[in-house]
C-alpha cells in the first residue's frame, strides 16, 4: 500500500499560526532576539575552529531601533546570517528550524545555548506587522537578499546591499485600532521593558540608542540671575539586557545577600525571603531558585492569589506563573526554574501537557519538601515562624483530594500542645507517649486559652496525657483525613470511649446510669430534642455538665460547616454529660423524686445553655435563660 503524503493548505496555516499560537504580541519581540541571538551562536561557535570569523566573544551584539515616524522596529544581528536559499528554506516554509538542524548537526554539547527548535516563532511578527523586511549575508558569502513578505500572501526574495554577515529584520507596524495600539512598540521604555521581561539573559548584548534628557550647562551670569533650566536631550547607547542569569552562575561566587536582593526585586517582596535554595538538577536537567517568603501576601488566602514559578528554557522567560509546577499546598513558593528541555514556543495548552514539565514539577516538589523537613529539623525557630504565615495551607494540603498527599505532608505539620502550649511534630507527641496510651488526643476550640478551660479536657490532662490544641477551622478535617498517625488513632477529648476507663469503671458507670434512667429521659424529654442523649459523665472532674456529640461530625465540625454560605445546615448528634460526682446530679435527682417536673425542667435548660456557653456556642433563648436565672436564685 502507499503511504501518500499530508498536504498543507500553507496560507491557512500561517494564518492560523499567526493569530493563534501566542496569547500575547508582545512577545514577537522575544522571539526575534531569539532568533537573534541563535544566529550569533552559530557564527561564535564557528569562530572558536575558524579564525577567520575575526570576531571575538564582545564583538557580537543585538541591536535594536525605533523609529516612530516611518512607525519601523529594526532588530539586527551580527550572527551567521542566511543564504538565498536558506531564506527560502527557512522563512518561506513554516515549522523548518534551521537551528533545530544546526543544533544537531552539530552536537552543541557544552555550549548548548541555541533556543529555536520549532520553526515557527519568526511569524509572530506578523502579530504586529503589517510588512516584515529580512536582509541577510550568510557568513561567508559575497551576495546579500532581501525577503519580504506582507504576510498570508506570500514573499519575495530579491538581491540587496549589505557588508557585513548578518541579519537585519524591519517591522513596519500594523496600523492602531481602538482595541490595539501597535505604535506602543516603538516606545523605548515599551521596548526595554519588554527585553528586560523576555529577554534578560541573552548571553549577548541587546543594545539601543536611548534619549535621556539632561539640564544645558549655564553661564556664571545665567547661574547668577537664576535663570531657570533648560533641557537637552542626548543619546546613548544602553545595553538593555543583564545577560548572565543569577542561577547559572556558580553557587561558590554567590552571597547570601546576591539571592535575597535577587528576591526582593525580582518579586517585589519588601521582606527578605525566610529561606532560599539553588538548585542545579542533572536528571531532569533544570535550574531552579527556590524561596520561601516570611510573610504570607495579603491575598494569600483568597481567589486572587496565583500560584506559579516563573519558566525559563535557555534564559528566555516563557511563562510568568507557571502553575503546573507547583503543587497547591506549596503554592507559597515563589522562584523559576530554567530548562534547556523545554521548548520556547509551546503554548500554555501544550505545556501543560509536557512530559519533561511534568518530571520537574515532581522534582521541584520534592525539594520542597526536603529543605521544609530539614527547616523543621535544623532550623526549628525559621520553621515556627514558616508554620504561622503557611502552616493553613499545609492543613489544607492534607485534607484536600480526599486526602491523597496526606502522607507526604504529616510529618510537616505542627500542633499546639496542652505542654506549655508550645507546638509539637505528632512525631514529637507520639514518640513522647506513654505505653498505656492509646489515642493522640486533641480538643478543639477557638483559642488554646478557650480550650485550655474546657471541661472536656479534664479527665484527659489529669491522666498526665497531652492535648492537641486545635484552632484552626480546617484542623479538624485534616486529622479525620489523617486517621492515624503511626498506628496511633485520632481521638477527640469529646469522644464517646477515652480508652481511659477500666472494665470495671465502665461497669459501676454503667449501674450508676441504669440507676438514673428516667431521671435522665426526664431531662432529655425537657429539653425538646435539643440533644440525642443525656448521660452521666465519665470525663468530667469539677465541672457540672458539657456538651459532646455522637457519631461522625463534632461539634466544631457543625460550627464550621454551617460558617459555610450553604443553605444546607448539619446538626451534629448532641449529648448533654452531666457530672454523677458534682453536687448538682443530687439536686437533680431529689427534683425528680420528688416529682416536680417543672422545675426540673428548668434545671435541663440551664445546664444545657451553660454547656453551650463552655462550647462557645451561642444560646437559643438568652433571655429565657437571663429570667430562669433570676426565677432560682
Ligand atoms: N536573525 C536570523 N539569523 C539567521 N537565521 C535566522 C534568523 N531568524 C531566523 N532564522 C532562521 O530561520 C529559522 C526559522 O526561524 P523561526 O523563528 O521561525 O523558528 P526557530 O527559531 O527555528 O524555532 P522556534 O519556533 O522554536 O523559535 C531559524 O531556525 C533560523 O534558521
Amino acid at each position: 500500500m502507499e503511504t501518500k503524503q499530508f498536504k498543507a493548505e500553507s496560507k491557512r496555516l500561517l494564518d492560523m499560526m499567526i493569530h493563534s499560537i501566542y496569547t500575547h504580541k508582545e512577545i514577537f519581540l522575544r522571539e526575534l532576539i531569539s532568533n537573534a541571538s541563535d544566529a550569533i551562536d552559530k557564527l561564535y561557535f564557528k569562530s572558536l575552529t575558524d579564525d577567520k570569523v575575526g570576531l571575538n566573544k564582545d564583538d557580537f551584539a543585538i541591536w535594536i531601533s525605533a523609529d516612530k515616524d516611518s512607525r519601523t522596529l529594526k532588530i539586527t544581528d551580527n550572527g551567521i546570517g542566511m543564504t538565498e536559499e536558506e531564506l527560502e528554506n527557512n522563512l518561506g516554509t513554516i515549522a523548518n528550524s534551521g537551528s533545530f538542524k544546526f543544533k544537531n548537526e552539530n552536537k552543541l554539547e557544552e555550549d548548548n545555548q541555541i533556543i529555536g527548535q520549532f520553526g515557527v516563532g519568526f511569524y509572530s511578527a506578523f502579530m504586529v506587522a503589517k510588512k516584515v523586511t529580512v536582509i541577510s549575508k550568510a557568513y561567508g558569502s559575497d551576495k546579500a537578499y532581501q525577503w519580504e513578505s506582507e504576510g498570508v500572501d506570500g514573499y519575495t526574495i530579491t538581491e540587496a546591499d549589505k557588508k557585513s554577515a548578518g541579519t537585519e529584520i524591519i517591522l513596519e507596524m500594523l496600523d492602531d485600532t481602538d482595541d490595539e495600539n501597535y505604535g506602543e512598540f516603538l516606545d523605548q521604555y515599551r521596548i526595554k521593558s519588554l527585553v528586560s521581561k523576555y529577554s534578560d539573559y541573552i548571553r549577548f548584548p541587546i543594545k539601543m540608542e536611548v534619549s535621556h534628557s539632561r539640564p544645558k550647562e549655564q553661564t556664571e551670569e545665567e547661574k547668577e540671575a537664576k535663570k531657570p533650566l533648560e533641557y537637552e536631550d542626548y543619546i546613548e547607547i544602553e545595553t538593555l539586557n543583564s545577560m548572565v542569569p543569577l542561577w547559572k552562575k556558580n553557587k561558590n561566587e554567590l552571597k547570601e545577600e546576591d539571592y535575597k536582593h535577587f528576591y526582593t526585586e525580582k518579586f517585589f517582596d519588601y521582606n527578605e525571603p525566610l529561606k532560599y535554595s539553588h538548585i542545579s538538577n542533572e536528571m531532569p536537567s533544570y535550574n531552579a531558585l527556590l524561596y520561601i517568603p516570611s510573610k504570607a501576601p495579603f491575598d494569600y488566602y483568597s481567589k486572587e492569589y496565583e500560584k506559579g514559578l516563573q519558566l525559563y528554557s535557555n534564559g528566555v522567560l516563557i511563562m510568568d506563573k507557571c502553575a503546573d509546577l507547583l503543587p497547591d499546598y506549596f503554592s507559597f513558593v515563589k522562584g523559576l526554574v530554567d530548562s534547556e528541555d523545554l521548548s520556547l514556543n509551546i503554548s500554555r495548552e501544550m505545556l501543560q501537557h509536557d512530559r519533561q514539565l511534568k518530571v520537574i514539577a515532581k522534582s521541584i516538589e520534592k525539594t520542597i519538601s526536603n529543605e521544609l523537613k530539614k527547616m523543621l529539623k535544623n532550623e526549628r525557630e525559621k520553621y515556627e515562624e514558616f508554620w504561622k504565615a503557611f502552616g493553613l495551607q499545609l492543613k489544607y494540603g492534607v485534607y484536600s483530594d480526599f486526602g491523597m498527599n496526606k502522607e507526604k505532608l504529616q510529618d510537616l505539620l505542627l500542633f499546639t500542645s496542652s505542654n506549655e502550649q508550645k507546638l509539637v511534630t505528632l512525631d514529637e507527641y507520639v514518640t513522647a507517649m506513654r505505653e498505656d496510651q492509646k489515642y493522640i488526643y486533641y480538643a478543639t476550640g477557638e483559642s488554646a486559652a478557650r480550650i485550655e478551660q474546657l471541661p472536656q479536657t479534664e479527665l484527659v490532662k489529669d491522666n498526665g496525657f497531652e492535648i492537641l490544641y486545635l484552632t484552626d477551622n480546617i484542623d479538624e478535617f485534616a486529622l479525620k483525613s489523617l486517621m492515624k498517625y503511626k498506628d496511633k488513632e485520632f481521638k477527640s477529648v469529646s469522644a464517646d470511649d477515652l480508652g481511659l476507663d477500666t472494665p470495671e469503671k465502665k461497669e459501676e458507670l454503667k449501674a450508676k446510669e441504669e440507676e438514673s434512667a428516667d431521671l435522665l429521659k426526664e431531662l432529655q424529654e425537657s429539653l425538646n430534642g435539643k440533644v440525642t442523649k443525656v448521660a452521666l459523665s465519665q470525663r468530667l472532674k469539677s465541672h457540672p455538665v458539657c456538651l459532646t456529640s455522637e457519631g461522625e461530625i463534632s461539634l466544631e465540625m457543625e460550627k464550621v460547616l454551617n460558617s459555610m454560605p450553604t443553605d444546607q445546615k448539619i446538626h451534629a448528634q448532641r449529648v448533654l454529660e452531666i457530672n454523677p460526682d458534682h453536687e448538682i446530679f443530687g439536686k437533680l435527682r431529689s427534683l425528680n423524686d420528688s416529682g416536680d417536673k417543672d422545675k426540673l425542667g428548668k434545671y435541663a435548660k440551664l445546664l444545657y445553655d451553660q454547656a453551650l456557653l463552655i462550647e462557645g456556642m451561642s444560646i437559643d433563648d438568652p433571655v429565657e435563660f437571663s429570667n430562669l436565672i433570676c426565677e432560682l436564685m
